[in-house]
């Protein structure tokens, strides 16, 4: 039996708010297998990062039922069963590289030669070996947020949750991170959840691509991508990318782009 790293089922969010309740997300259906890459886009407010803070327990669906692993996402929480980055770095200032990627497994009681030994596996993971004596201010925005994601995967989670981890990069470091990140998936057969506004982000990355749509936020398609796991320049530029972009695209759009643009 596959074994789902997700599972959502009817899940809906309202927030309710003075000027009366917010429908955030309804009837969300979907599921995420144990070491698949999915992607959620969908326009400014259509509730992806809702979804992802319900995926992590950060806060509690209205209705339906989430599982993580086949448990509870509270009992997933607890059991560390996944890690977490977002946008911002987040990195705590006055801590070094290592410092930062050793916080989960300090706070979680890990010996300290254990601990050592696991900072360095994953700043080779992430290619910051040499730099883990840095602070955070003394690394680029995009070394920044590899040490984020060293970070998140410091206890060998077996899914990782990322909103928008690279939305505020250039688009060469992001386009470098991306290729680094389906690499680091794949070595340590993760299951991504990915928020991104970008379309050809979501394609280059995912497995799936889960499409949203806004006022209630709810999900209008999901697209296998069917690329080959093989993810590196030369896919940006062939032309089942392109397609996949293009599909991607309409499915946001909900009509054919040529149609869309005739209007
Ligand atoms: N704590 C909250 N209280 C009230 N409304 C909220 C709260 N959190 C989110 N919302 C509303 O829920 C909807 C979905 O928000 P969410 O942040 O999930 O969207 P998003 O798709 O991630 O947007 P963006 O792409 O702009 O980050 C929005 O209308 C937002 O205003």
């Amino acid at each position: 039996m596959i074994e789902l790293a997700v599972n959502a089922r009817g899940v809906g969010k309202t927030f309710p708010t003075k000027d009366g309740d917010v429908v955030a997300l309804t009837e969300v259906e979907l599921t995420v297998e144990a070491g698949e890459f999915v992607s959620l886009i969908g326009p400014s407010g259509c509730g992806k990062s809702t979804l992802l803070r319900l995926i992590a327990d950060l806060d509690p669906a209205s209705t339906g039922t989430l599982e993580i692993f086949g448990k509870p996402a509270s009992q997933a929480r607890v059991d560390q069963d996944y890690g977490i980055a977002f946008q911002q770095a987040g990195l705590l200032p006055w801590r070094t590289v290592a410092g930062n990627i050793a916080l989960p497994l300090e706070l979680h009681g890990m010996a300290k030669p254990a601990r050592a030994a696991r900072v360095a596996e994953l700043a080779e993971l992430v290619g910051l070996t040499e730099f883990v004596d840095r602070y955070p201010d003394q690394l680029s925005g995009g070394m920044q947020q590899r040490v984020a994601i060293a970070r998140a995967l410091a206890e060998q989670p077996r899914l990782l949750l990322m909103d928008e981890p690279f939305g505020a990069l250039d688009e060469m470091t992001r386009e470098y991170l991306q290729g680094e990140l389906t690499r680091i998936a794949a070595e340590t057969g993760a299951a991504v959840v990915f928020v991104t506004h970008s379309i050809p982000e979501a394609v280059f990355l995912s497995d799936r691509v889960v499409v949203m749509s806004p006022r209630p936020g709810r999900i209008t398609e999901i697209l296998s991508t069917g690329l080959d796991d093989i993810r590196d320049e030369a896919l940006r530029e062939s032309p089942e990318y392109f397609e996949r972009v293009t599909a991607v695209r309409e499915a946001l759009h909900g009509i054919p782009v040529e149609r869309a643009n005739e209007r």
